[in-house]
């Protein structure tokens, strides 16, 4: 849902990398230090720091929003570049649930449904337009929406932080079977 205003923040996407994109940064690089700073904001889970765990997660996937914007903006994208970018959320969202849960912000068991849901809303997508359906960014609880919905109920304080991880999982596993449907209805034989 969210990717609709992809648009509306181009522009200020653009204005932040075109320095980089002047001082040769490749976007890979930027891949990279994306995952670097997720990585730290899940370690702030597990310190218990969920506020600033929030925060540096907002950073980091804003950082995910940069490097494909500077691969475009310099006509530098890449299959490996697209496969890194895709990966890396797999292991920044995993990382970060394995945070909460063993910083104790949330049950380990429902954090663990949640990182399935979060995890088969991904593969789903994948191997759909594998298969292919066509780009099956379909549902209510895409990436950059179970990443708000954390980040906001992170925001809110420790005890908090449960109520994000219990939402993002109810979501994620209505936006499984949203995904299911519109692959089925799109390469059913
Ligand atoms: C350095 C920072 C401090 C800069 C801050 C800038 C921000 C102020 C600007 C706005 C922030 C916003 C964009 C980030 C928030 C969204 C985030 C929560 C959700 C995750 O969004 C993901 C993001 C990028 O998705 P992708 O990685 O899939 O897309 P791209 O990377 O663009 O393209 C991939 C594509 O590129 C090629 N490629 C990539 C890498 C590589 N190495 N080589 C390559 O070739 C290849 O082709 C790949 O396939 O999505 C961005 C859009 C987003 C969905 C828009 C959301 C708008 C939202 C309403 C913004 C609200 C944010 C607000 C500040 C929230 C605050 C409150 C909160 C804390 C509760
Ligand atoms: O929204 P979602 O399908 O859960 O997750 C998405 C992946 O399916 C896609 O491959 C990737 O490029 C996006 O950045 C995002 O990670
Ligand atoms: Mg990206
Ligand atoms: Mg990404």
């Amino acid at each position: 849902m969210l990717n609709r205003y992809r648009e509306n923040v181009k522009g200020y996407l653009e204005a932040i990398v075109k320095p980089l994109a002047k001082a040769g940064v490749t976007p890979n690089t930027i891949t990279f230090i994306g995952l670097l700073i997720s990585l730290l904001g899940a370690y702030l889970f597990y310190l218990q720091r969920p506020r600033l765990a929030a925060v540096i997660l907002l950073i980091g996937s804003a950082i995910d929003a940069l490097d494909g914007t500077l691969a475009r903006m310099t006509g530098k994208t890449s299959r490996f570049g697209a496969f890194l970018d895709s990966t890396f959320d797999r292991i920044s969202d995993g990382a970060v649930l394995f945070g909460i849960a063993l910083g104790n912000l949330a049950d380990w068991r429902l954090t663990f449904l949640t990182f399935m849901g979060a995890y088969l809303v991904s593969y789903e997508r994948c191997r759909a337009e594998l298969a292919g359906s066509g780009t099956l960014a379909v549902g209510i609880a895409e990436r950059a929406e179970r990443l708000l919905i954390l980040m906001a109920f992170s925001l809110a304080g420790a005890e908090y932080v449960k109520w994000g991880v219990y939402i993002v999982g109810v979501l994620a596993w209505i936006t499984v079977f949203q995904r299911m449907w519109a692959a089925y209805q799109r390469l059913k034989e």
